[in-house]
């Protein structure tokens, strides 16, 4: 493991600053302009590596996307059957999103196509989508045990289905109606635990007719997709660090500005606040039809919680972040009904686990989640796994430890974060590179 990073004992943190872009939002604005008859702006495009990812294999699928500046995308949308195959395999690099979204987009299409991966994205899980789709229709090879590399063999037509899915996940979700375009007849997903829904907003944002409520989703094949414009607020899974972060270190007070508090997103901040954070909600608005909010947040003592199981899929991202908080609070923090953390860029659970008890934090991992108990974070050296999310989560971390903590692998963070590093700078932590 080589260490990249090196977070020490920061001062208490102050500024005001903007995070990136919706990743969630920055993939399906890309591949909806480009699935649409028209020219779509997106502004506040996430220039991180899986959503460049999302952008590059749509112009390899022959669609011109232009990039005026930073932060935005130009896309000439080719209509739902505009898109032509690709000579190489499309790399979806890092990104769980890219890969599952982009099954949906491309079951129904006239021509076959490969998807691959980097090395976590080849150890994860593709039945959950190739299960469904194969069931519309679709045929779908995927390497033993159901991971990548998936061969899309294309000129199979698509049928609509009603869909109950079996885990909380909203690329699932996404990947069957974005096949649900294509398909004839009705295409229904029902979920028990609903999740993310900005396939279903901006499907109707570019003009398919969709009808939806938290759990379930409708649509039929059969119409277009108009060009619009997008905005994008920023991540609420970025400013999830410095939540934790300002939360943790005494005396913080920082201002996130325009941060997206969809409420499928946002179980992070119920919880911190059941921790007993002192997060405000300051000039609430939309932006590009999401809710967002100015967040002002300041160091306050935490305790421990039962994180409520309801608020997991609205939190999956943020479990990382969540641990290092549960790592100072007063006592015991248990987390239960989580076991898809197992099966992210990382085994989540196994190497937050790892990497706390190494810093000194008592930690017991239960298959679906974990008990920490909170106390005296020590310096040391630690894995992410190569894992984005996680690294940033232990950079966090040696804002408040006895010592420095060394964090290796962590060049992943350009996937989700670009300019972390700067940032967290910039309010006052001391993260070096090596
Ligand atoms: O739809 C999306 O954009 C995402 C859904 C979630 O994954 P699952 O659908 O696997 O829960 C989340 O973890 C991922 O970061 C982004
Ligand atoms: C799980 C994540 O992303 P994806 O599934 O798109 O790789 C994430 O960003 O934490």
């Amino acid at each position: 493991m080589s260490i990249d990073w090196t977070s020490s004992h920061a001062p208490a943190l102050a500024g005001e600053i903007a995070v990136p872009g919706d990743k969630s939002i920055s993939h399906r604005a890309i591949m909806l302009a480009a699935l649409a008859e028209g020219c779509s702006r997106i502004d506040g495009f996430l220039e991180g590596e899986d959503t460049r990812a999302t952008a590059r294999i749509f112009a390899d699928l022959g669609v011109r996307i232009e990039t005026p500046n930073a932060s935005r995308r130009i896309v000439h949308g080719v209509g739902l059957h505009g898109l032509r195959g690709a000579a190489r395999p499309l790399d979806c690099g890092n990104s769980g999103t890219c890969m599952r979204l982009l099954c949906g987009v491309l079951a129904g299409q006239a021509f076959d196509s490969t998807l691959v991966g980097d090395e976590s994205l080849s150890r994860r899980p593709m039945r959950r989508v190739t299960e469904p789709l194969a069931a519309m229709g679709a045929r779908i090879d995927s390497g033993e045990g159901g991971v990548p590399p998936l061969r899309i063999a294309g000129g199979h037509r698509l049928r609509g289905i009603d869909y109950i899915t079996p885990v909380a996940s909203a690329q699932v979700k996404s990947a069957v109606l974005l096949a649900g375009l294509q398909a004839d007849g009705e295409t229904e997903v029902r979920e028990a635990h609903p999740t993310r829904d900005y396939t279903e907003r901006m499907l109707a944002a570019f003009g398919w007719p969709i009808a939806f409520e938290p759990g379930r989703a409708r649509l039929a094949g059969g119409h277009r997709l108009r060009a619009t414009d997008v905005v994008v607020p920023a991540d609420f899974s970025s400013a999830a660090f410095f939540l934790v972060a300002a939360s943790i270190v005494p005396g913080s007070r920082l201002l996130l500005r325009a941060v997206g508090l969809n409420p499928r997103r946002t179980g992070l901040l119920q919880a911190l606040r059941l921790m007993g954070a002192d997060i405000r909600e300051h000039a609430p608005r939309e932006l590009g039809g999401e809710p967002v909010a100015d967040l002002e947040v300041r160091h306050a003592r935490l305790r421990g919680i039962d994180v409520p199981v309801e608020l997991v899929p609205d939190m999956i991202d943020e479990f990382p972040a969540l641990f290092v908080a549960a790592a100072v609070a007063d006592g015991i923090t248990r987390v239960r009904g989580a076991a898809e953390l197992r099966v992210k860029e990382s085994d989540r659970i196994a190497v937050m686990a790892a990497g706390l008890r190494r810093l000194g934090i008592p930690v017991e991992e239960t298959p679906d989640g974990a008990s920490i108990t909170g106390g005296r974070l020590a310096g040391g050296e630690v894995d992410s796994a190569g894992d984005h999310r996680i690294a940033m989560s232990f950079a966090v971390a040696g804002a408040v430890a006895a010592g420095p903590v060394r964090i290796g692998d962590c060049a992943n963070v350009a996937t989700s974060f670009p300019g972390f590093v700067d940032l967290a700078r910039a309010i006052g932590m001391a993260v070096a590179e090596g």
